[in-house]
This record gives C-alpha cells, structure tokens and sequence, in this order.
C-alpha cells in the first residue's frame, strides 16, 4: 500500500464509480422531484432495488450525497443555478467536516469556479457568510438569505417569530430516535455490548438518540424485539394518549402501527388496539410487525375515516395521527420542501377536521381523543384545534404535562425541531364531557 493510502480509503474505482452514479442519476432525479412532486426517497430505494449490485458503501454515498444536494438546493440550484453535480459538491461540502474520497474525485470534474471546503461545523448563518463572502465579486451577484432555503409560502403558514429558526433546524440531519420497548436500561446495554453509543433522553425514559450513520438492523438483527425506530416527538404522542392498563384505544390512521404499537406497549399489553388506515399495504405491514413481536391484541382494519360510517361502539381513547403536509420533517427529508404549498396545508387542514368530525362519535362520555400532526403550520395546528372547539361544545382540551420539559400545558403543544433534535409535531388532547 502506498504510504499516503489511509488504512480504509477506497479503491480509486469505487469513488469513480461513485461519481458517475451521481451524476447520472441526478438529473432525472430532480426532474421526478422537483416538477413532477415525487419522493426522493422513494426514486431513490426503487434505484437500489433495481440496482441491487451496489453494496452498503455505495448505499451511503448516494444516500447522503443526494440528501446534501436537496438540503441545499435552494442556494446551490435556484439562487447559483449550479448544474447537478456542482450542486452535489457544494452541497456536500456544506454538510461536511470532511468530504469523502467519492466527492473528492466529483470536485475533479466539477467546474464550481471555487474550492469548496468543508463548512459541517460551521452554523448555517456562517454557511452563508462564507459564501456570500466567496462569490460577492461574480457578475450579477444576489447574496444568499436564510429564506432562499424554503419556498416562499413557508413564511405564509407560520408564526413569524419562528421562521428563521425553522429553517436553521431544517439545514441539519436529526439523529435517529429509537424507542426502548422493554427496559430502556436493557436496550442501552445491548447497544454497549454492540458499540454502539445511544443517548437517552433526560426525562421521555424510552427515547434513545443513536449517532448517525449506524446500521441498527444490520448491528442488532432485523427481528430484535427491543427497540423500534420512532422519532422522539412521535413517541410524544403516545405519551400525550397515556392509556391505561385494561382500555380500548382505536389508532384511525394507523399506518404502519408506530403509535398502536406503542399505545399496546404503554399498557404493558393488557388492553386493546384496533388500529384502521386507508391504507392496506400499510396494515399489512402493521400485521408483519405485529407478529414479529409476538404482539397479539392489536386488531386491524381498513376503514376511510372521512367517508366512511363512524363504528357503532365507543372506545377509551381515539387517536387521530391525521395526514398533513408533513413540513416538521424537513430535516429528514429535505426534498419534500421543494414539493410543499399553501394550498396542500389548507387543503390538509379540511381534511384534519373532517377525521377529527367523524372519530369524535366513537369517544365515550369521559373518553380522550388525541390529535397529531408533524408540522409546524398555524392553519393545520391551532386553527384545527380552535374550529373543532367551535363545532363540538361536548368536548374540551384536557391540559397534560409536556413530555420533553415537564410543563405543564393547556391541552395542546408544538414540539419544535430544535427541542430535541426531532421533527415538529402538534399534540392535543381533547376529553369528551361525561354529561354529553
Ligand atoms: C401521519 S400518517 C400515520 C402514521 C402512523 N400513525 C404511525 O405512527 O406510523 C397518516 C396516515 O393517515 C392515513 N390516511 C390518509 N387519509 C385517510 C383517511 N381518509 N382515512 C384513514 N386514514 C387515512 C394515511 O394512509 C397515513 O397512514
């Protein structure tokens, strides 16, 4: 081995073949993301399902080099009108403490006019700085702002104190939260003896941080029992529902199970779930999960909880994770920005009430009724909560402690990105009056 070969560096015809791949791949990509609204997520685990050849490192590559280019598009492409793969350097860069051997060789056949360092530790007002500084001397000239980050209709949607700081947590890649299902201090020794450094949260006692870039499945074994990946403001929610040993909670958009099954793990599974989603590929997926932990008193069902009939019975506790416009996630997915608009959160937020106007008659008299969402938008949040008031003198707020600060509330919450490192997400909680 050459002297100045670092132990684990790449074969030269890897980090070619890296930089080929994303070249090749972006244009189409942001063709599919940008005009025609789909998920870069999904395009891209279609690509590696189709492409089955490439290994873990090359999954990485991709993964995090096409994150950095849509985080950052808004200065690279709209604001700069880079082409894709000086986009993807600079993004990378901006990203990065240390940009790899594979954007290294991309920086080769890049023509960006500058050297692109990386700029990771920096703070994204520090990030624009430096490149305003940079590239203040090139023609035509427009200095890079915060709000170039987001479209327009951000700013329209949401409390004006908070949008900068919206868009700051937005710039950065959350950790992944994971959920102790058992005994957190269980988990935290399996991750030990594993190597594997986990940070609990100081007060929601199942909520684990994992340093990013860590393979759990591959560390811990696909059918492990112990944890589930749940975003720490997600498990919020189930914390907010708090159902009792013994109860009968309906989850009417279940999904994949996340919440139904932490709503069967608070009440330690003595109780039940039905959990109905409009989805049936997503209540299939619920059922495998179920069986893989041996779960066995959630039942599911399809069921449209805008048009179809309310049931006839009457539960402990209704849970509605409404659909929204998902602007909490960001972080996680930088793409969906490029996708969102004012519209799609007006529109959301109709349809919010209508769920909420349809599984508020399966509550009964003394019941709770949960309400979530993962945004941060004033039309799906407070103004859902106020106009279902307005409509339903038989319910109140029912006040509940914070999760994450042990304060107490007035029966509802946002949950900012930047409160643990998490994605938005809005909770109230309803209770049905015993006399209606
Ligand atoms: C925020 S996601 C739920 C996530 C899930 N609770 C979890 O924890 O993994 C919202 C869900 O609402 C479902 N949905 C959308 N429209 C619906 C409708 N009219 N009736 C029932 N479910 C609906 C979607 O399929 C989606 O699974």
């Amino acid at each position: 081995m050459d002297k100045n070969t670092k132990p684990n560096a790449l074969p030269e015809k890897v980090v070619r073949r890296h930089a080929e791949m994303i070249a090749e791949l972006l244009p189409a990509l942001t063709r599919l993301v940008i005009e025609e609204g789909r998920p870069a997520d999904t395009l891209l685990n279609r690509h590696l399902r189709d492409h089955r050849e490439l290994g873990s490192r090359d999954r990485r590559f991709l993964s995090q080099a096409i994150f950095s280019y849509f985080r950052w598009y808004g200065w690279t492409v709209n604001k700069l009108g880079l082409g894709p793969s000086e986009a993807c350097l600079l993004g990378s860069a901006l990203d990065s403490d240390e940009l790899s051997q594979s954007i290294q060789f991309l920086a080769t056949r890049c023509k960006l006019g500058f050297r692109a360092e990386p700029m990771g530790y920096m703070s994204v007002a520090e990030k624009r700085n430096t490149l305003n500084e940079r590239l203040k001397n090139t023609p035509d000239f427009q200095p890079l702002e915060l709000a170039d980050l987001v479209l327009p209709d951000f700013a329209a949607v949401l409390n004006p104190d908070v949008i900068d700081q919206c868009i700051v947590e937005f710039q950065q890649r959350p950790p992944t939260w994971t959920r102790a299902r058992t005994d957190p201090a269980e988990f935290m020794k399996t991750l030990a003896k594993h190597k594997i450094s986990g940070a609990e949260h100081s007060r929601a006692a199942a909520a684990v941080a994992i340093e990013g870039g860590v393979s759990l499945t591959h560390a811990l074994g696909s059918n492990n029992a112990q944890y589930v990946v749940q975003d720490i403001s997600s498990q919020c929610v189930g914390l907010v529902c708090n159902p009792q040993k013994g109860e009968d909670w309906w989850d009417c958009c279940a999904g994949a199970g996340g919440k139904s099954i932490q709503l069967i793990d608070l009440m330690q599974q003595e109780g039940k779930v039905l959990a109905s989603d409009i989805r049936i590929p997503a209540l299939k997926e619920l059922k495998k999960r179920t069986r893989r932990y041996g779960i066995k008193n959630i039942r599911s069902q399809p069921f449209n909880a805008i048009n179809d009939e309310p049931f006839r019975k009457t539960f402990d506790g209704v849970l509605v994770d409404a659909p929204c416009s998902g602007w909490g996630t960001w972080s996680r997915n930088p793409d969906a920005r490029w996708r969102a608009s004012r519209r799609d959160v007006i529109q959301c937020a109709g349809r919010q009430l209508k769920i909420l106007d349809n599984a508020k008659w399966c509550v009964k008299p003394g019941g709770v009724l949960v309400y979530a969402v993962c945004t941060l938008t004033r039309p799906e949040t407070e103004e859902v909560v106020m106009n279902f008031l307005d409509q339903h003198a038989d319910f109140k707020l029912d006040p509940f402690v914070h999760p994450l600060t042990g304060e107490m509330t007035d029966g509802k919450m946002q949950i900012w990105p930047w409160d643990a490192s998490n994605d938005a997400m809005f909770i109230a909680r309803f209770i049905r009056k015993e006399d209606s």
